[in-house]
């Protein structure tokens, strides 16, 4: 029987069905134009999917001109799904050599991992839209398309011509699929098939489905060997060790009876916590970890391989220390650590060595940077090394001047270089215009800053380690010997249970207000990207509400009930908020709230996972 695929298409035929998809990609440029004027989709002409996906876009403000995405260089090898799905790709690549089609495969956040494709004027014309690996193709970035819509909606997706948000993209057409692990079904990427076509079709969704299929297949060889090694390192350590033993990777975690003996529910969940942080590296470590019981344990990470691919780590725990803190709220705020620093809460190993440092600087009389992410606690840290060596001295904080204040400013700071005696903490150096860092490198170096500080003035400079300034860092930064970082709140989260009653008391001015057990566990969850200043604002939002009494968990604002394992970004920050928000306003019905945002049930579950959206919480906004 002939093969009907290779039968000539009468030339009319041919020329009717380029007319009528021609006529269909004109209707959709039209419709987009329209919807990027008024905001208004043209239902008859656009499907619903794709609306939803153009909505998203409009509401994280993107461009419909392409801008370059984001950028993360991923290595061949880099992840087990770069290298599992490798030689799947690799297969494919040899069976589309005179095709002109490619395949694209991302990581669930859109990260374009690997390209096949043997065409080299479609390998050109995706170079030119960033469809390469290492781009971002999640729809954050660069808004409907293959990969991004397919991983936003949580359904395999087709997005043909026009139907692409960004102009640059409306070329193409492509079929995303997704690819779940095999086991735990945790959505791990997606895979597109792409041309350089604007009509649509709809095999390239069958042949993307069919390709998602295969690395899934092989992903399940490959987790069941994983998991076969991890396991016997695991046995070994719990065989050697009497006493608790974690083992874990991304999708499996094991204990042992003895590790649930002698911890209860509460520190189970941060010996995990910690043991997660570490778990993805190559080399051994042990860590120190201050239990919400108020038990000090220490944990020896061990990785775990199969052949040279890491299949894990285990996790032997010892007890070091029985419960020693009150958790009464009103524990003193002023020499609580052994370094005595006054107004300074904190016990952490962590803290009491920073503050140890900055003092023995201060002893010397050298002028110090202190590094650190915002609200860590750097101009508190150096006014409580002021108070302890030169109580009776004079300290001056110089914020970043405005631009109308700038001589006003140089004049101050150089006056209180010249009195000496004091401590001059200049602060947020990476904010600071070109004239105050010249003018005051200039007074530094007259001063004879640089190294111990004749006139017995100690400077202290306060820098961001996140936002860099490169005049600072070349004219400002030698200037001063020595440099300290300050560790952010995360690294010394057992604080927090010091913090939390100190900064009640400054904010209500009595200790009538304290925080339950429950809510403080919550809170010692989170990563706190604005660290003890952001700690500060959140519980004054909670004052203007509740004054005295409990804190309960209930009382917590929304977003400190998400409990991401790793720092958000800004605009996951916003997709976790939206989320929370519309299941507040739903009443926690997530159906309601995925229409609500336009997105899939199944995205509106990975969201809750991913950001650690609570679900039994009651949720307030
Ligand atoms: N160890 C601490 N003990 C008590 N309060 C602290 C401590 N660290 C920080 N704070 C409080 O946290 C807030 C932020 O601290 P601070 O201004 O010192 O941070 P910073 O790192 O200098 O901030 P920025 O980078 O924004 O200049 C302040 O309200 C401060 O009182």
């Amino acid at each position: 029987m002939a093969d009907e695929s290779r039968l000539p298409v009468p030339r009319n035929m041919e020329t009717n069905l380029k007319d009528r998809a021609c006529r269909v990609d004109r209707q959709l440029s039209f419709a987009r134009d329209e919807f990027l004027r008024s905001g208004e989709p043209l239902p008859t002409l656009v499907r619903g999917p794709i609306q939803a996906s153009w909505a998203r876009a409009v509401r994280l403000g993107l461009s419909p001109t392409m801008t370059r995405p984001a950028y993360v260089h991923c290595p061949a090898g880099s992840s087990r799904l770069l290298r599992v799905a490798g030689p799947v790709l690799a297969r494919l690549a040899g069976e589309l050599s005179r095709e002109p089609v490619s395949v694209v495969m991302a990581d669930s956040h859109g990260r374009v991992q690997q390209r096949v494709c043997g065409d080299g004027a479609l390998v050109r014309a995706m170079d030119v839209v960033f469809l390469a690996s290492g781009f971002s193709a999640a729809e954050d970035q660069v808004g409907t398309n293959g990969i991004g819509t397919t991983l936003e909606a949580g359904v395999a997706t087709l997005v043909t011509g026009h139907e692409h948000f960004t102009d640059e993209l409306g070329a193409f057409s492509s079929g995303g699929a997704l690819i779940h692990h095999p086991v735990s079904r945790v959505l791990i990427g997606a895979v597109e098939c792409t041309v350089l076509d604007r009509r649509a079709n709809t095999l390239l969704m069958a042949f993307a489905s069919s390709t998602a299929q295969r690395i899934e297949a092989q992903l399940l060889e490959d987790t069941s060997a994983h998991e076969r090694a991890l396991f016997c390192d695991y046995l070994s350590a719990c065989r050697s060790t009497p006493g608790a033993v974690l083992a874990l990777n991304a999708d499996v975690v094991m204990i042992n009876r003895r590790s649930q003996q002698l911890f209860d529910a509460a520190d189970q969940a941060a010996l995990l916590q910690r043991a997660g942080d570490v778990a993805g590296s190559r080399s051994t470590d042990t860590i120190v970890v201050d239990l919400p019981s108020g038990l000090v344990a220490r944990m020896e990470y061990r990785p775990s391989y199969r052949n040279a691919d890491l299949a894990g780590g285990v996790v032997r725990v010892h007890v070091q220390q029985g419960p020693e803190r009150t958790s009464h709220p009103s524990a003193p705020d002023v020499g609580t650590s052994p370094a005595a620093l006054p107004g300074l809460v904190g016990m952490s190993p962590i803290w009491r060595r920073v503050g140890q440092d900055v003092s023995e600087v201060r002893s010397r009389g050298e002028a110090v940077i202190l590094e650190g992410e915002s609200g860590v606690g750097k101009v508190t840290l150096a006014r409580a090394v002021h108070e302890l060596h030169s109580p009776a001295g004079h300290l001056r904080v110089l914020d970043p001047p405005a631009p109308s204040d700038l001589g006003w400013w140089l004049e101050s700071a150089a006056a209180e270089l010249t009195e000496g005696g004091g401590t001059l903490v200049l602060r947020d150096g990476h904010r600071w215009p070109i004239e105050v860092v010249s003018g005051l490198a200039k007074l530094l170096l007259a001063q004879g800053a640089d190294r111990a500080c004749p006139t017995g003035s100690w400077v202290v400079l306060t820098l961001s380690d996140i936002q860099r300034n490169p005049l600072v860092d070349a004219v400002l930064v030698p200037c001063f010997s020595r440099s300290i970082v300050v560790p952010p709140l995360r690294h010394h989260i057992e604080d927090l249970e010091r913090l939390v009653p100190t900064l009640l008391r400054r904010i209500v001015g009595d200790d009538s207000l304290r925080l339950s057990p429950a809510a403080l566990r919550r809170l010692m969850l989170l990563p706190w990207a604005g660290n003890i200043g952001e700690l500060h604002q959140v519980l004054h939002g909670i004052v203007r509400y509740r004054r005295a009494g409990v804190i309960a968990t209930s009382d917590l604002p929304p977003k400190c009930l998400a409990t991401a394992r790793r720092q958000l970004t800004l605009m996951e920050e916003l997709q976790r908020d939206a989320v929370l928000e519309s299941l507040a306003r739903h009443g926690g019905n997530k159906q309601a709230a995925a229409e609500d945002l336009g997105v899939s049930r199944a995205t509106i579950y990975r969201r809750i996972r991913e950001y650690g959206i609570p679900l039994a919480s009651p949720i307030r906004v």
